[in-house]
């Protein structure tokens, strides 16, 4: 498979590496600096860019043809109008704010935690996520996901970040070091607390489920989701 990379950062790099082991070329690396894109050579592109970048990267690809996986997060303002330019232009699109198999398995995990705590008054739900500390976007889209899985069955209608809006369902960021991503949801009554993590080792998982999830949209037209390609259940 003929990978055009669109960002050449820390995921674009451990992509490359991915990619590579798992028997694909790496057509393009297209970058901030980049100035032509060939996308003729390119069966697939996958975006791990940046907040401001990824819109035009993504639809750019739906214009020429190419399916695209990404994984940038703080871009999700435009998801639907992305969304009518892939279905307009007969694209394929999967987004996924995390795409390691470990955090698919956790949005699972906190949806039935979540629908467990509903009605149980005396726990307070908070999240928080901690991330590197040259991260652009806070929340992390991963705390995002799970604070809409929370809220499904919550009575909070919204998330706020660092719990600044009083009545909403406060997500926590902190950035230390070169933590590649730790996420945690928590539910505390007077009695006892009851929290779930995901902690990430490394950038591996993610640049992995990416790979698999470009692998899994060969050939395919539409709007997917990391549960398509893993088929976890609803
Ligand atoms: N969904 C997931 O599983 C994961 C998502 N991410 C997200 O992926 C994104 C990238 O993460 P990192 O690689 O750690 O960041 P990074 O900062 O190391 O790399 C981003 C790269 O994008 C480049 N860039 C800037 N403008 C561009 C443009 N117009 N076209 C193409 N590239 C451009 C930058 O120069 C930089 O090299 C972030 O939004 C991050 O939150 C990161 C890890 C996992
Ligand atoms: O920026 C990162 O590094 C990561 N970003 C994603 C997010 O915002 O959730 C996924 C992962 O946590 C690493």
């Amino acid at each position: 498979m003929n990978i055009g990379l669109f960002g050449y950062g820390k995921m674009g790099r451990m992509l490359e590496k991915i990619g590579q082991d798992r028997g694909h070329t790496i057509v393009a690396k297209i970058d901030d600096d980049t100035e032509a894109i060939d996308y003729d050579g390119m069966d697939v592109a996958i975006d791990f860019s940046t907040p401001n970048a990824a819109f035009n990267n993504i639809t750019h690809c739906f214009k020429n043809r190419v399916p695209v996986v990404s994984g940038t997060t703080g871009w999700l303002r435009d998801y639907e109008k992305a969304l009518q330019i892939c279905n307009a232009e007969k694209g394929a699109f999967i987004y996924a704010s995390n795409f390691s198999l470990g955090v698919n398995i956790f949005f699972e995990l906190n949806r039935q935690l979540a629908q467990m705590m509903s009605g149980l008054e005396q726990y307070t739900a908070s999240l928080e996520e901690i991330h590197h500390i040259h991260k652009l976007d806070a929340p992390s889209g991963t705390a995002i996901t799970l604070a809409e899985g929370v809220l499904e069955h919550h009575p909070k209608k919204d998330w706020s970040l660092d719990g600044k809006e009083k009545g909403k369902l406060p997500i926590y960021a902190k950035r230390d070091g070169e933590v590649p991503g730790t996420h945690s949801v928590n539910y505390t009554s007077k009695e006892d607390s009851i929290t779930i993590q995901h902690v990430a080792h490394g950038r591996e998982g993610f640049a992995l489920g990416a790979i698999v999830a470009a692998e899994w949209i060969l050939g395919k037209q539409g709007v997917f989701s990391m549960k398509d390609v893993l088929n976890l259940s609803n």
